[in-house]
């Protein structure tokens, strides 16, 4: 499966019925390319669409117009193929099965045999720190770790492609932050590409090698941020210049224009979420 291209999305069109009047259009002729390996935050006001574009990939939803391809395959072939791990806001977790049993679902499901299933479970559990947890269930876990134990799950199958809706959005800031950490590794690690919905400028710009700032009614895409600190990301990343210029520019295709001219420092005031 070695396709050079994740994701490509054609002109797509996707309006939601309403009682009165000619519907809502979620998204309107976007189109948007997401190379193998590629990191890509969609950002955007409320009703921008980012939520409908991410199902749309994921064949939870169909378009209205337009296509999707998914490592070079129709949406819903690459759904079937199970061609991507899925991490969505709430974690999604089976509150009868262990940590262990969870990431080990979609193995089961598919029936790899037990002692590969076995092998694959605990070097998941390696790779998200969660070793030590394999046999405490999800209500027994902190909403990070739980977090960290869906991601393990959505990478159980090695997927080349991960689309994540908000996966970050219910935890504290500092846990947030490690987490970020963690799938910038998980991702050099696995070589994953990633779609990844947020609201947070900061949390974009620190993922991402590319920024899709979206504008609602109609949904489109207003502009695609070039960020690509690739190697620099790391810790200290949030403290360099070049993470706030990335900040600044985001935040200025969000609102449109650019903002005042100010002293080099003072881009630290903005708002950090
Ligand atoms: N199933 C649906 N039926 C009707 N309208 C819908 C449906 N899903 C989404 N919409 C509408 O489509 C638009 C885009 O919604 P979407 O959830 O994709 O936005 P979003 O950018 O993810 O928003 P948020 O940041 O608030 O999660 C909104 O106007 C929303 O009301």
């Amino acid at each position: 499966m070695s396709h050079a291209i994740a994701v490509q999305v054609s002109d797509v069109t996707k309006t939601f019925p309403v009682k009165k009047g000619d519907g809502v259009t979620a998204l309107d002729e976007v189109s948007l390319t997401v190379k193998a390996g590629e990191f890509v935050s969609l950002i955007g006001p409320s009703g921008c669409g980012k939520s409908t574009l991410l199902r749309l990939i994921a064949d939870l939803d169909q378009p209205t117009s337009g296509a999707v391809t998914v490592f070079g395959k129709p949406a819903h072939q690459a759904r079937l193929d199970q061609d991507y791990g899925i991490a969505f806001q709430s974690a999604g977790l089976l509150p009868w099965r262990t940590v262990e049993a969870n990431i080990e679902l979609p193995l089961q499901l598919h029936r790899v045999p037990a002692a590969t299933r076995r092998a694959r479970v605990a070097e998941l559990m390696a790779l998200v720190g969660l070793s030590d947890f394999a046999a405490n269930f999800p209500d027994q876990l902190s909403g990070g770790m739980q977090q960290r134990v869906a991601i393990a799950r959505s990478l159980a199958e090695s997927p080349e492609l991960l689309l994540m809706d908000e996966p970050f959005g219910a935890l504290d800031e500092m846990t947030r932050e490690r987490m970020q950490t963690e799938l910038v590794r998980i991702c050099a690690e696995t070589g994953a590409a990633v779609v990844f919905v947020t609201h947070s400028i900061p949390e974009a710009v620190f993922l991402s090698d590319r920024v899709v700032v979206m504008s609602p009614r109609p949904g489109r895409i207003r502009e695609i941020v070039d960020v690509a600190l690739g190697e620099k990301r790391g810790e200290t990343l949030r403290e360099e210049d070049s993470f706030f210029e990335g900040v600044t520019r985001v935040r200025e295709a969000l609102h449109g224009a650019p903002t005042e001219t100010r002293p080099d420092n003072a881009v630290r005031g903005v708002d950090l979420r």
